[in-house]
């Protein structure tokens, strides 16, 4: 890959592109209603790629994967209604230009153009659809051509590129890249060259700009080897529009569009639209995100929906097991730690003393969870277990950095081990659901020291409390969630057992909200470091 930075010089007549974390992004091409190609493909690519996506309809096109059927052109005064609606209340931060189809329509909308210069303008100079299909008249080249110097960016494939040069279609990668640059030159614009239409199997693509004697950018990759390329062209030259607003750099533009429609062509073949060239998958890269969504959602289903189950005041097994602690949690909240963290009092050394202890704690606790990770059931739990050991883990290595060259020889306290010793057997050798039990107080009870510490110092400002970034990192609203979703998951498990194994779940989980009532004790009971070896 080249991405020679010939930079590309934007033609002096158009305003700088400011970067906008959201354009205005604005489509001015027809219709398909299989969702493929043209407003469809352009909608959908300008939401996928981050952007507002508003569109004025050119020609209502009655076409699928097979071909174009009929075209319904609406009234001129229709188009400009629609093009004066969005430009007298939005501010378009880019614009993409595709199917125009005939000489008056290209008049309309280079008249608006004219008048209305977008930072961004793409044109696409759509003349036939990939599945067949002429959507340009043939007296509509020689206009076509005339608007070319309006647009930042034209993307012509292969034929189109002939069409506007005159010349015979180039059957050579070396022969394409050579009528880009006569295009760029000729009407003074930078020209995306497209490869997707050459025999062989790779399809190479430059950005090419006026004067320049090599490519801005330029990639090849393998063709990919599906049918399913309708609306390619569409897409491509909307993703180059959104991402130029977005980023103000044509290069990183075309680079970051080309790599997106790869993988969009890539998972094609999952959706199944129609019997002939079907599309691109526009929302490829959002199926992990609903992913999640999906699994959040089936973790967060069903607390408290099992009378079956021994059940707390909110009907859960596991507000029955909360309940069933309150006494330790009297004493964490009256207790040493809460209360001097809270008012600011708690000696350095002890605070130091607890972190570290903290830090061998919660190697330990990454460990346990791995364990359950690995034992794990079901896929949806697996992640959740693992993103906690893996949290766990980045966790310690702060803690390592905050806690660099003062606490060096630091061994675990007896508390400590006793506690670490106790998960790592249970997640280990006990039943699966035990262990899930065993690990839930240091989820929930971390995440509501947090509210207690909230409640006791609200609002401690960095100046007034020695401690404020820690009492506000413990209300960070992640354990709040991560707590809620490590209670749904031992809901989830204890509605499938055994009566005995939830019992063994029940004193598995108040004896590690003993041992965290412990835990948060003993420094300050020690009132300083611990020097006990490791298990005494
Ligand atoms: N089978 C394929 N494999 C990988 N990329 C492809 C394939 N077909 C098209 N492309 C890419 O899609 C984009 C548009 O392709 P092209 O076919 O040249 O234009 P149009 O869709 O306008 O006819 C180009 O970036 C091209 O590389
Ligand atoms: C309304 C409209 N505009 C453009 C195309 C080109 O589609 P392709 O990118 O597949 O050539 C199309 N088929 N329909």
């Amino acid at each position: 890959m080249t991405t020679t930075d010939t930079p590309c010089s934007r033609p002096e007549t158009g305003p700088a592109i400011t970067p906008r974390r959201v354009p205005r992004v604005l489509s001015i091409a027809g219709t398909d209603p299989t969702g493929g190609a043209g407003q469809q493909a352009d909608l959908k690519t300008i939401t996928a790629l981050g952007g507002y996506g508003m569109s004025a309809i050119t020609a209502v096109v009655a076409q699928n994967t097979r071909g174009v059927h009929s075209i319904h052109v609406p009234p001129l005064e229709v188009l400009t209604a629609q093009l004066d609606a969005v430009s007298d209340d939005v501010t378009v931060d880019a614009v993409k230009i595709g199917m125009l189809g005939s000489v008056p329509v290209i008049h309309t909308v280079k008249k608006w153009l004219t008048a209305n210069r977008p930072p961004v303008v793409v044109l696409d100079p759509v003349m036939i659809a990939t599945a067949g299909g002429r959507l340009l008249d043939d007296d509509a080249e020689s206009a076509m051509r005339d608007m070319l110097h309006l647009a930042d960016l034209v993307t012509p494939n292969l034929p189109e590129l002939a069409v506007l040069l005159d010349v015979e279609e180039a059957t050579s990668w070396m022969q394409a890249l050579s009528q880009g640059q006569q295009l760029a030159d000729t009407y003074q614009v930078r020209v995306l060259v497209k490869g997707g239409h050459l025999a062989g199997d790779h399809t190479p693509d430059a950005l090419v700009t006026p004067g320049a004697t090599t490519p801005a950018f330029q990639a090849s990759a393998p063709k990919i080897h599906t049918r399913n390329t309708h609306g390619t062209g569409c897409t491509l030259s909307t993703a180059v529009a959104v991402l130029a607003a977005r980023t103000g750099d044509w290069v990183a533009s075309v680079a970051v569009a080309r790599s997106w429609l790869r993988e969009a062509i890539q998972q094609a073949d999952l959706l199944d639209v129609g019997g002939g060239n079907g599309p691109v998958h526009h929302g490829h890269h959002l199926a992990d995100l609903v992913d999640r969504m999906v699994q959040t959602q089936a973790l967060t289903q069903g607390v408290g929906s099992d009378a079956a189950t021994d059940a707390g005041h909110d009907g859960s097994f596991t507000q029955s097991l909360w309940d069933q602690t309150v006494d330790v949690r009297d004493r964490i909240q009256k207790g040493a730690f809460v209360t001097s963290l809270a008012e600011g009092s708690m000696p350095h050394a002890v605070f130091l003393d607890y972190l570290a202890q903290d830090l061998l704690y919660l190697q330990d606790y990454s460990v346990a969870l791995a364990q359950l990770a690995v034992r794990a059931p079901e896929e949806q739990w697996r992640a959740f277990l693992a993103e906690g050991a893996a949290g766990c883990a980045r966790e310690t290595a702060q803690l390592h950095t905050t806690l660099v060259d003062t606490r060096a020889e630091v061994s675990a306290s007896r508390v400590t081990s006793e506690y670490t010793e106790f998960l790592l057997a249970t997640t280990q050798s006990r039943d699966w659901a035990v262990g899930v039990a065993a690990v839930l107080p240091c989820y929930w009870l971390y995440a509501w020291i947090g509210e207690q510490l909230a409640q006791q110092a609200p609002g401690v400002s960095a100046a007034e409390h020695p401690y404020a970034a820690w009492i506000s990192a413990y209300s960070d609203p992640v354990f709040t969630d991560a707590a809620q979703r490590a209670r749904v998951l031992v809901d989830h498990v204890a509605r499938g057992v055994s009566p005995q194994v939830q019992e063994q779940m029940r004193t598995a989980f108040h004896r590690a909200c003993e041992l965290e009532e412990q835990f948060f004790r003993d420094p300050c009971d020690r009132g300083g470091p611990s020097r006990e070896p490791s298990g005494t």
